[in-house]
């Protein structure tokens, strides 16, 4: 293995004693052509932690349909979304909003903030050497999926090791654990739905709660993550003073043949009107960020669906984005973790940082 010398890597010089956050999430296309959704999915559906099947199988259905048809189809579900004034997605506006604020809350403890995606760019190896570039010798890894799947938060960590693998000197690590039920996520979401649903001129008679989906056999081979979308939900029901029927659990974005976990989103968001609910809310809380998932599986496929089906109204509620609420509960599940890595500005031997050059 060829190793990598980063300039100023910590242990060489231990006056560069720092910490920094590594705001990880999925990642996104460059923009919204055939090519760069090509490139996009063909790195993501390359992840074994994504798709667990032999390559043997997988690569020919890849390389074949999925990669010539799916692209097109992507592309103009991104097109409907993209932040134009930005020539971006809106998740990678997001993540980088919440890097930069969350930067701003912990500047006064010296700490450096860098965001990378599992798939596309900044790449989290970027990010993890812009860190270390700053001096940063502790880092703590902070993927941003409120609950755990090996699908996301473990294959977002992985990448990060994977770099820490080629590092002569690698820093020391932490991970953010998922924070499914945590009461700081659960608050923020309690008062954003609530702010919203004030602004609305209908009343809602059902709140759905729609979660990314998953192969319903990770699940069965032990993966966590359906059961904390019930811990989420349950303590939100809890905290809003819903039940299940008023704010009932479901699961979008099946991709494939296979059996994801159910109750799938759209088809039960259909069935809703000849039962009388035609005013409704979508929450989406598996996502702190808004992105093709919410904005237009929801926003717009679910919503044809459902006006299809005789429904008069879907609301669907934001997530927590860049809003202050978003930054607070980052800095809240951030600054518990770095518990025994701060502070050591000002402490004895720590000299204050300069990047040499
Ligand atoms: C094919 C299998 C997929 C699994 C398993 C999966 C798990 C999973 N994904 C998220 C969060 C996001 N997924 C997003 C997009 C997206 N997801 C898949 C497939 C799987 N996801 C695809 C093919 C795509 C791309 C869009 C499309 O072609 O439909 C996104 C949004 C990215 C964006 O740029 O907006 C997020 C976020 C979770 C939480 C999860 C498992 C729990
Ligand atoms: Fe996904
Ligand atoms: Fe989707």
């Amino acid at each position: 293995m060829t190793f990598i010398t980063v300039h100023r890597t910590a242990r060489a010089d231990v006056a560069r004693a720092r910490t920094g956050v590594l705001l990880s999430n999925l990642g996104t296309p460059e923009g919204t052509g055939y090519g760069a959704v090509r490139r996009y999915l063909a790195e993501f559906l390359s992840d074994r932690r994504i798709i667990e099947a032999s390559p043997l199988i997988w690569k020919p259905i890849l390389y074949g349909p999925v990669l010539t048809f799916r692209p097109r189809k992507s592309g103009a579900a991104y097109q409907r979304i993209w932040h134009h004034d930005h020539d971006e997605s809106p998740l990678r506006t997001y993540t980088r909003d919440q890097a930069t604020q969350l930067a701003q809350r912990l500047a006064v403890d010296d700490v450096p903030v860098a965001w990378g995606m599992r798939y596309g760019t900044p790449s989290i190896r970027q990010a993890l050497h812009e860190l270390v570039e700053q001096g940063c010798d502790r880092i703590l890894l902070a993927p941003l999926y409120p609950q755990y799947s090996a699908t996301t938060t473990a294959t977002a960590n992985d990448q990060a090791f994977r770099a820490l693998m080629r590092m002569r000197n690698q820093p020391a690590i932490r991970t953010l654990p998922p924070f499914a039920d945590h009461p700081a996520y659960i608050s923020a979401l309690a008062r954003s739905i609530d702010t919203h649903l004030r602004t609305l001129d209908f009343t809602p008679q059902m709140i759905v709660a729609s979660f990314h989906g998953l192969p319903k056999v990770y699940v069965e081979k032990g993966d966590s993550y359906a059961a904390e979308c019930e811990r989420t939900i349950a303590a939100l029901r809890h905290a809003m003073g819903y039940d299940a029927a008023m704010m009932p659990l479901t699961f979008q974005s099946r991709f494939g043949p296979a059996k994801w976990l159910e109750p799938y989103t759209a088809p039960f968001i259909e069935s809703l009107p000849a039962r009388g609910i035609t005013r409704i809310a979508v929450i989406t809380p598996g996502f702190i960020s808004d992105c093709i998932e919410t904005l237009d599986e929801i926003g717009n496929e679910a919503r044809a669906g459902f006006v299809h089906a005789g429904g008069k109204e879907l609301a669907l509620v934001p997530c927590l984005n860049n809003s202050p609420d978003c930054i607070d509960l980052l800095e809240n599940l951030v600054r518990a973790e770095l518990g025994g890595w701060l502070p050591r500005a000002g402490a004895e031997g720590a000299p204050a940082v300069t990047p040499s050059t």
